[in-house]
């Protein structure tokens, strides 16, 4: 009986099933479904979705990630750092830092390893943030930004500052981050009318000039430990609004992540990257 080698990792307790398309064949038609399937905690492996390590004709790597409803997102800070530390330590590159290609574009990885040679963390620069509605995409007028837009959401206002990295984010600002349903609220905005593509929602508590409390509501995946991505557009938003400094540290239910937006316009985003298994699925 053959199955489908994979391994699984974390980043922050973010989890993906990960299968190296330089071992492993997939067919296009069954890249949904399989995401679905081996994201399953009962009857798959268990994750918040599926990422594709491949080759790329732009860069070093390839990376596809699905969430866990099976749609295909455009960018995964986590899933980034992963595939930068598992192309690493398995000898598909021999440089310490390379590009790797995804749907919202090109970002450029970083090893950084400890005395012992191991990688400790890395550092990703994820390009710079796209801020105008056409980008997000998001419903009004395609040429303008949403900072500190109030929407109504099922009769509520909320306010949100949208920053996608590629993929979609809406970042609301709040006083107690303990206060919030995030299970409640975060479907409501991300099936809002206004993002026809649906949308990641961040909640972020301010602690100071440079470091914040982070929850996040995953489009097509719920409620994660981490979001890379989301804590790229989190800072972003906070500078945007004059709440933050240009240095963040941020703080994530699954552990904390650095990220910068610097004077050369891109976001970098600096956090570990972990394996838990290698093993054969045979869904
Ligand atoms: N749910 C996201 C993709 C995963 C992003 C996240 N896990 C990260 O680390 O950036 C989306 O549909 O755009």
């Amino acid at each position: 009986m053959t199955g489908l080698k994979f391994t699984k990792m974390h980043g922050l307790g973010n989890n993906y099933i990960y299968v190296n398309l330089f071992e492993e064949r997939l067919r296009e038609e069954e890249l949904a479904d399989l995401a679905v399937r081996v994201s399953n905690v009962n009857t798959g492996i268990g994750s918040d979705g599926m990422i594709l390590i491949g080759p790329s004709e732009r860069a070093d790597f390839r990376m596809r990630v699905f969430n866990n409803d099976g749609s295909e997102a455009k960018n995964c800070g986590n899933g980034l750092r992963m595939v930068a530390k598992y192309v690493y330590d398995r000898g598909l590159t021999d440089k310490d830092q390379f590009q790797i290609e995804t749907l919202g574009g090109l970002v450029e990885a970083k090893i950084q390893t400890g005395s012992d040679g191991k990688v400790e963390e890395v550092t990703v620069d994820m390009g710079p943030p796209r801020l105008l509605k056409k980008d997000l995409p998001m419903l009004g007028d395609p040429e303008s930004k949403t900072i500190s837009e109030t929407i109504d959401v099922d009769g509520v206002p909320y306010t949100i500052t949208a920053v996608s990295m590629g993929n979609p984010h809406a970042v609301i600002f709040v006083d107690d981050i303990t206060q919030v349903d995030v299970a409640a609220v975060g479907p409501a905005i991300e099936f809002h009318p206004l993002f026809p593509e649906r949308v990641n929602v961040e909640f972020i508590q301010v602690v100071g000039r440079g470091e914040i409390i982070f929850r996040v509501w995953e489009r097509g995946s719920g409620i994660t430990q981490a979001c890379g991505t989301g804590a790229c557009a989190a800072a972003v938003a906070g500078i945007l609004n004059a709440r933050l400094d240009r240095k963040v540290l941020v703080h994530l239910l699954g552990g904390d992540l650095v990220i910068e937006w610097k004077e050369d316009g891109h976001v970098y985003m600096t956090g570990p990257a972990e394996y838990v298994c290698d093993g054969v699925y045979y869904g």
